[in-house]
């Protein structure tokens, strides 16, 4: 199953795994939410879950990294029908770009409107704590800059343009939305907003990779999401997205702190009610915002 090959899901094959989904279960899902590390739990708040468990599903990758379950629960959320991606893929698991962002199209074909990314992510902003939730504003794409861009390849128009703009990514008015939300959640002292890099993984950064990384401008630093969110634009998907501030880069030579994957499950475990409660309120109002 793992392969590197720049292998691209055409069309139709895209549309017989939403096909299959949706003989699969009655729900019709608008809303899609992706759980990063150690965020698994966001999956428990759909309601009446129809589990589909990624090794069933014809084609589909499977997750191989701890705290990714591999399945998609589809179910609804504040009355709204969703499909919850409890396990996601990343470039270092050894597949191609376009197999990790393959589920992105899926959801697509399903009649998904509206993605909500979440990750587990480094800290570069000195004013972070871990347990921050930070709202992306927009990504800096480390593997896109050097030709590794999941839209690679020939493009199909009944996906999206040839030439996607990227200034719009993460959508304006959810963004917004969130801080209201957060305000009235009282989060306000640890919900941010911020820059998200992504690099390819799976070695966390050096000292010096972080301190490029906090000149450049960056808040948080990842191996993910934003791979799935140039496929779900590209195909005219809403985009919203929140990295769970899990460790601190370090910075000093002189630090003992080393960055470890059970820090960033553990920190998952520890906010996983107050990433609930933002998500779940935020999908209860998203009717009032018209979808692009
Ligand atoms: O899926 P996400 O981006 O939340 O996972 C992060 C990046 C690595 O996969 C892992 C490192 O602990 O967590
Ligand atoms: N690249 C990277 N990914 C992470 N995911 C969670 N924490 C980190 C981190 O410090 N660096």
């Amino acid at each position: 199953m793992l392969s590197n090959s720049a292998h691209s899901y055409s069309y139709e094959e895209c549309k017989t795994i939403s096909d299959w989904l949706l003989a699969h279960t009655e729900v019709r899902p608008l809303v899609a939410i992706v759980c990063g590390s150690g965020l698994g739990k966001l999956a428990e708040m759909i309601k009446d879950p129809v589990i589909l468990k990624y090794k069933d599903i014809p084609n589909f990758p499977q997750s191989t990294v701890q705290g990714h379950a591999g399945q998609l629960v589809f179910g609804t959320l504040q009355g709204k029908h969703c499909v919850c991606m409890q396990g996601r893929f990343h470039l270092y698991e050894g597949y191609s770009i376009q197999k990790i962002t393959l589920p992105m199209r899926v959801f697509k074909l399903m009649g998904v409107h509206t993605v909500i990314l979440t990750n587990a992510a480094g800290s570069l902003n000195p004013g972070y704590r871990v347990g921050d939730i930070m709202v992306i504003k927009d990504h800096i794409n480390m593997p896109g800059l050097s030709g590794n861009n999941p839209l690679v390849g020939p493009n199909d128009d009944r996906f999206g343009t040839r030439f996607p703009c990227m200034s719009d990514a993460y959508d304006r008015k959810l963004r917004q939305l969130a801080q209201e939300v957060g305000a009235e959640l009282g989060f306000s002292d640890f919900l941010k907003e911020g820059v998200y890099f992504v690099l390819g993984g799976p070695s966390f950064e050096t000292i010096a990779e972080c301190r490029m990384l906090h000149m450049l401008g960056v808040d948080a630093v990842g191996m993910s999401t934003v791979h799935e969110v140039i496929v779900a634009r590209h195909c005219g998907m809403r985009c919203f997205a929140l990295s769970l501030i899990s460790n601190e880069a370090v910075m000093e030579y002189t630090s003992q702190e080393k960055a470890n994957h059970e820090e960033v499950l553990e920190t998952g475990r520890v906010r996983a009610g107050q990433m609930e409660e933002l998500v779940s309120t935020i999908v209860s109002r998203l009717e009032e915002y018209s979808a692009c």
